[in-house]
């Protein structure tokens, strides 16, 4: 990442714009940008969404607005589509190259990353709808990690029911089976799916992709690395099946703040339901609830972001740092 010897200080990966706008840009394998400045790079890009479409497509709690689809959105999705066009370029020359006769472009796959309840799922569904929105109306799927969890019977079993979200609590197996089947043109590949409402893996369930154009992966551990067999018997990372990869960054105090406001309002929705796994929390006092959260943040979901999501920012290709309100303040993209 430092890009070789260089007589200053090696640079951060941190993004605080202090750091980032002086010595240490130059060394940085990203660009920096001010969301004000980003927002220039839309230049004449549509926009493809009105006021309701947005409100239908956001999470609990992520109060993501036409302004800021304006303002971060627009200039992604003009990014993209640049970035889309150029691999289905070299995907033609490479054919030429080959002698080879027109089996078609497998799909372009974008792994979105982040802690728990930083807005992830918003920005992958926000991105989606803007993408099928192109001219060329390309056909857009969304798929996300949670199905890939260990049910909650084999997670007991393993004693990982407090490792949710955590690197062993996923059949990696099956996620890069996904993933090479989607990236070898296979047709009708299943995804599993899981339930919030559940806690667990929806048994029997499943979503199908049907050689989209554009494939969004979206979950924690999408950028995760493991440590390389000596024995020549290495596996790839999920990572390796990407064309362009996303990191959805905040400072640890506000995802904090927002998972607790997330959980708050999800004992008065969503929990209420008996048949909720949760529900029994939405029976407890304000003060419980409030207990029970901060122990899920701080127990699983904090020491997930500090110890496996976290050391992953640095191989995105795109960072996007919000701050209070969710709303982007910089943005971070990788040089080529
Ligand atoms: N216990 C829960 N019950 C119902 N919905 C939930 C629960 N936990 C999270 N969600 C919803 O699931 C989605 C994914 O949440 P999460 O994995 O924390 O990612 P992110 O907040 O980055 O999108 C969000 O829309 C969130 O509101
Ligand atoms: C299901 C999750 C692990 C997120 O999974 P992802 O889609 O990112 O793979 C997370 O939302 C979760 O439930 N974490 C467990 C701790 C908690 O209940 O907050």
């Amino acid at each position: 990442m430092s890009g070789g010897a260089v007589d200053t200080d090696p640079p951060g990966s941190g993004l605080a714009l202090a750091e980032t706008l002086t010595q240490a840009e130059k060394y940085s394998p990203y660009r920096f940008f001010s969301a004000d400045d980003w927002a220039q790079f839309r230049a004449d890009t549509p926009l493809t969404l009105d006021e309701e479409e947005v409100r239908r497509l956001r999470s609990l709690n992520d109060p993501i607005d036409l302004n800021e689809i304006r303002r971060i959105y627009l200039s992604l999705s003009r990014l993209l589509s640049a970035h889309v066009e150029a691999s289905q370029l070299l995907f033609r020359q490479r054919q030429a190259f080959f002698n080879a006769d027109g089996t078609g472009k497998t799909p372009y796959i974008i792994g979105i990353a982040g802690s728990v309840a930083v807005g992830k799922s918003t920005t992958a569904r926000v991105l989606k709808e803007l993408l099928a929105r192109w001219p060329s109306t390309p056909k857009v799927d969304l798929v996300t990690t949670d199905g890939f969890l260990l049910s909650n019977a084999v997670l007991r079993r393993e004693g990982l029911m407090e490792r949710k979200g955590f690197p062993e609590s996923y059949d990696v197996g099956a996620l890069l089976r996904f993933l090479s089947s989607i990236k070898s043109g296979q047709r009708n590949v299943r995804a599993p799916l899981y339930s919030h409402m559940t806690y667990d893996v929806l048994p029997d369930a499943f979503v199908e992709v049907d050689r989209p154009d554009i494939l969004i992966f979206e979950g924690i551990n999408v950028l995760q690395t493991r440590d390389i067999p000596r024995d020549g018997k290495a596996v790839p990372f999920v990572s390796d099946f990407f064309d362009f990869s996303i990191y959805i960054d905040a400072d640890e105090r506000l995802i904090h703040r927002w998972y607790i406001e997330r959980f708050m309002r999800l004992r008065q929705t969503a929990f209420r339901d008996p048949e909720a796994f949760f529900h029994k929390f939405a029976k407890v006092t304000e003060e419980e609830a409030l207990a029970i959260a901060e122990g899920l943040w701080r127990e699983i979901n904090l020491k997930n972001l500090q110890d496996n999501i976290l050391p992953t920012r640095p191989r995105a290709d795109l960072i996007l740092r919000k701050g209070a309100n969710h709303f982007i303040e910089e943005v971070a993209l990788r040089k080529i």
